[in-house]
């Protein structure tokens, strides 16, 4: 999954690296649910659209007979255009108020769309699970905060939407409210925030509602401005899977050899003694690039260039760690895994695995359960994962991987399963422990 960020075009991971107070949200729910009408309103109350496209937007609802302004026409409108280049499955938007910058990873809400919302929710620091308050939780609801919870997105928001569909009633919430906080609590989510809105009407998304006095918790935006994540962050443990090598370019630089990458965790800074895996080799770091810049240090999820000062061998799908704190290579994986495609996951499958920046092919040894989101029961009974569905899985690699566990480190814990006959990426796996 920690490949899956290249999504990005590098232009907006360098923004991403020199501007730390930055927060990547994901949203999820039902369809019909409103996301794309909740994105729209937090666009246009934080004035982060063009006078054109409002307008556009309010002459399209007004040919339809509609008497409100439809926001999600600007969302689906943005969204059905990122739909046409095809590798990408995920419309990610940018918006920004005068405290913080947005990335927010838009996920169509229909259940054969989960895999995109894993995508987009993998890199996410807040996960956004939006309920209509007229049908309260569903199965796709607890689904979604399941994931969110595997995916150790840190924070959790539930907006209870089209409050204005309810009169505005603070019973529906707080029915919803209790309900959800009771499931949560058999899940890991270390941060909860539950919200009634009307994103069609604006309450509670960026202007406090006033019909909603019952009500004493933040709005959305003000929350998502200040929500805190700068701690969230591994900034311990260093891990730098290399993605390629610089060579040099021309004779004036012949003797530059560097490693390109992303920081997955810690802090790297030049004169730091480090180790090169699997081969074993020491080190010292003696410089690090950013761009055409040199900088005194490297964190997540800046992407660098690192400079030794020995002439080590060293290629894509290595990791630079430190010399005591550096995870053990190993080809038994045992992990959480969302599967993702129509044809079942079964034992005895052979399977194309991609780690980091690493690549190999893993086997299904076992499935160990099957985990049912509605209840969290682990059923043990089960022989395969279908559609969606989310279990304990172990795998036997073919090339050891250099994995931690996932609630240690996002990046060196996850892992996607790809089909090598199509290519396709049909599950994501969350490491349990690195052996
Ligand atoms: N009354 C009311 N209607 C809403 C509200 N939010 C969304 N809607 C309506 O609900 C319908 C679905 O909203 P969308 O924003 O398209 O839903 P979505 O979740 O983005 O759906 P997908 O994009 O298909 O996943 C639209 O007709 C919206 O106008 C709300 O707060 N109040």
């Amino acid at each position: 999954m920690s490949d899956l960020t290249t999504d990005l075009t590098k232009a907006e991971v360098a923004q991403e690296s020199r501007n730390m107070d930055l927060l990547r949200f994901a949203t999820a729910g039902s369809v019909d649910d409103g996301k794309s009408t909740l994105i729209g309103r937090l666009l246009l109350d934080s004035k982060s659209i063009f006078e054109d496209q409002l307008e556009a937007v309010e002459a399209t609802s007004q040919s339809k007979g509609y008497d409100y302004t439809d926001l999600a026409l600007l969302t689906d409108g943005l969204r059905s255009e990122r739909e046409q280049g095809i590798t990408i499955d995920v419309a990610y938007r940018y918006f920004a108020t005068p405290t913080r910058k947005f990335i927010i990873a838009d996920t169509p809400g229909h259940v054969q769309y989960t895999r995109n919302m894993v995508t987009g929710a993998s890199t996410a620091d807040l996960g956004l699970v939006l309920v209509d308050a007229r049908q309260g939780l569903t199965e796709q609801s607890r689904r979604h905060a399941v994931i969110l919870s595997l995916l150790r997105v840190p924070h959790l928001v539930l907006a209870v939407n089209k409050m204005d569909l309810v009169d505005y009633d603070q019973a529906v919430f707080e029915k919803i409210h209790a309900e959800f906080t009771q499931f949560a609590t058999k899940l890991n989510i270390p941060d909860l925030q539950v919200i009634p809105i009307s994103a069609l009407k604006g309450d509670n998304v960026v202007e406090r509602s006033a019909q909603m006095s019952w009500y004493s918790g933040p709005t959305l935006m003000h929350h998502l401005e200040n929500v805190h994540v700068a701690s969230d962050r591994d900034l311990v443990d260093v891990r730098f899977p290399v993605q390629y090598v610089v060579r040099p370019k021309s004779d004036e630089h012949h003797d530059y050899r560097g490693y390109g990458g992303m920081v997955a965790g810690g802090v790297l800074k030049p004169g730091d003694e480090v180790v090169v895996l699997p081969s074993g080799m020491t080190s010292k770091i003696a410089g690090i690039d950013l761009f055409d810049k040199e900088v005194t240090e490297a964190f997540p999820p800046m992407s660098v260039t690192v400079r030794l000062e020995d002439d080590l061998d060293v290629s894509r799908g290595d990791l630079i760690a430190r010399v005591n704190n550096a995870p053990k290579p190993s080809q038994d994986i045992d992990a959480m895994i969302c599967w993702m495609t129509n044809e079942p996951l079964r034992p005895r499958q052979k399977l194309a695995i991609k780690h980091t920046t690493r690549s190999a092919r893993a086997l299904v040894k076992d499935i160990q359960y099957r985990l049912d989101v509605n209840t969290l029961h682990r059923d043990q009974e089960t022989r395969e994962l279908g559609l969606n569905e989310i279990g304990r899985v172990q795998l036997r690699t073919t090339v050891p991987l250099l994995c931690d566990p996932y609630s240690k480190n996002r990046a060196t814990g996850s892992f996607i399963l790809i089909d090598e006959a199509t290519g396709v990426t049909v599950g994501a796996g969350m490491i349990n422990t690195g052996s």
